[in-house]
């Protein structure tokens, strides 16, 4: 087996990054739509891929299958173009795949009718790999385009966010990591940025996203960042602590991210995955259960049409209740997994039901890799399964999956019930929100009501003293006026005048 070259060639005149650091760190790459950002991905990826590097790419525009022009991908998500349409049920089956197997994966979210279909497939992939890599400690690349939508710096983040943002605080003890792209920096968690080691600014205008590089970098960056051009980009990494301008190359496949022309796109054509493994896949819909669903009826539709795919998954995971017994053992073994490694979870149970033994494994797994960290165990994608039996380093272990049969249900982890108080919280303000809208709504009304009926008032009171006007004026022309009458007729004037006043005041 020849040997892993340290570094890989990102750009014409030579610069380089090292491939340990890129598969195991945090990557964020930024810039406005057509600077290049998916070029630049796209070359990190045919590097690592030309090396035979594992890595999944979830991929929100539908922009990566080009790479399948040169390599062998597991193409997956909902769309035509797809090698196999799959549901969340397949969630676990596509990482194994990917990080066990060594097949690069394109998860392609791009064509789900349902959002939470592709954020429930989405979730069950990161959160598998999170919780595999535990025991596998492999240098694997997660990278994940559009990461603003699942890490946004405002509004919160969903059960996504929280796994990715997992994955960047953790991941990188377990071999796994994670490069964000997203075209709005300003838009993104900064909680995610600053765990970031590598960092790629392409040309930027906007100036919320500027004075984010003036934050990150300084400000001498902030202005050139407006003026690079495309596939130009400020590059910041931990590791030479330098700040290097550099004109990454074009990538060399496909791009199906150009900005289409009258000319008719022609397209190569492409390389796919063994057919055997695209019928296993087809099939699995029936075998496999969501992690986050309960029983469900498990017959998701796998090899239909996009939407087709889309609606049956939002069918089987409508009737997600969790039922820890009918879950897959290897499921419940993993979401136990996240719940003890955060902390947060009871172990207690599972250490007396026998698994005290495979936690220490694991924590002693974790002390030796932070020892040799940069000594990852590498495997070539295309050695599969048989080739992993003679990785590159250390020989990485396998989960062990044991079947321990029915469980009981667990009583809920204190992180459960505090994302529980936070929501009873939030629809809290939320009625006090709605009855604040309910009083003013009926304040504007009452107002508006008064202001109706002074306003006829004062269009009966004109009319009235126009018609008394004219009678005092035909009975004038024909008699002497009286003195008292006079006086009358002036009293009434100056109340008339009052009221007018007063009316026009309050209206
Ligand atoms: N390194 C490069 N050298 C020369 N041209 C480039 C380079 N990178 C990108 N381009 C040009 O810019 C175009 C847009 O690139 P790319 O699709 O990577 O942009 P993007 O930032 O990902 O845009 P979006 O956010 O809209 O997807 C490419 O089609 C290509 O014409």
């Amino acid at each position: 087996m020849t040997s892993i070259p340290d570094e890989i060639r990102i750009s014409e005149d030579g610069t380089t990054l090292p491939v340990i650091e890129l598969l195991t760190g945090r990557g964020f790459v930024t810039g406005k739509s057509g600077s290049g950002k998916s070029n630049t991905a796209s070359v990190i990826a045919e590097e690592l891929l030309e090396l035979d590097l594992p890595m999944l790419i979830i991929d929100t525009d539908g922009e990566y299958y080009g790479l399948k022009e040169r390599y062998e991908m597991l193409h997956v998500g909902a769309g035509d173009l797809c090698d196999v349409q799959v549901s969340p049920t397949h969630a676990q089956r596509i990482a194994t795949l990917a990080l066990e197997e060594n097949v690069p994966v394109i998860l392609d979210v791009s064509e789900y009718l349902d959002v939470d279909d592709a954020r429930q497939l989405i979730h069950g992939v990161v959160k598998t790999l999170f919780v595999r890599e535990k025991k596998e400690k492999k240098p694997f690349m997660l990278l994940v385009e559009e990461c603003h939508e699942y890490l946004p710096e405002s509004g919160g983040l969903d059960e996504v966010g929280e796994i990715l943002l997992q994955v960047a605080k953790r991941g990188r003890k377990r071999g796994l990591g994670l490069c964000g792209m997203s075209q709005r920096p300003a838009a993104v968690d900064k909680d995610f940025i600053t765990q970031c080691d590598w960092l790629v600014w392409h040309r930027l205008t906007w100036e919320n996203d500027t004075k984010v590089v003036g934050r990150f970098l300084d400000n001498e960056y902030a202005e050139m960042v407006e003026g690079l051009n495309d596939g130009e980009a400020i590059l910041v990494t931990d590791w030479d602590e330098q700040v290097t301008r550099v004109q990454f190359r074009r990538k060399k496949t496909f791009d199906a991210g150009a900005t289409p022309g009258l000319e008719d796109v022609e397209r190569p054509d492409f390389r796919s995955i063994s057919s055997d493994l695209e019928e296993e896949l087809s099939n699995l819909g029936s075998t496999m259960k969501d992690p986050d669903s309960g029983p469900g009826t498990g017959g998701g539709s796998t090899g239909g049409g996009s939407a087709g795919g889309g609606g049956s998954a939002g069918a089987e995971l409508g009737g997600g209740s969790s039922d820890a017994g009918t879950r897959s053992p290897d499921l419940d073994q993993a979401a136990e997994a996240v719940e003890d490694d955060s902390g947060t979870g009871s172990t207690a149970g599972s250490a007396s039901s026998g698994d005290a033994g495979s936690a220490d494994d694991s924590e002693s797994a974790d002390d030796q890799f932070e020892g040799g960290e940069s000594g990852g165990t590498i495997v070539r994608a295309d050695s599969a399964t048989d080739d992993r039996s003679t990785p590159i380093g250390r020989t990485p272990s396998r989960t062990i999956v044991k079947n321990r049969g029915p469980k009981r249900p667990k009583p809920p982890s204190r992180r459960s019930r505090r994302h529980r108080r936070r929501g009873r919280d939030a629809a809290e303000e939320n009625i006090v929100l709605e009855a604040s809208h309910l009083v003013a709504y009926g304040v504007e009304f009452t107002v508006w009501r008064i202001r109706r009926a002074i306003f006829r008032a004062r269009l009966a009171t004109r009319r009235s003293v126009g018609r008394t006007w004219r009678r005092i004026r035909r009975s004038g022309a024909d008699h002497d006026l009286d003195p008292r009458l006079l006086a009358v007729l002036l009293l009434g004037c100056v109340t008339l005048a009052v009221g007018l006043l007063l009316s026009s005041v309050v209206l």
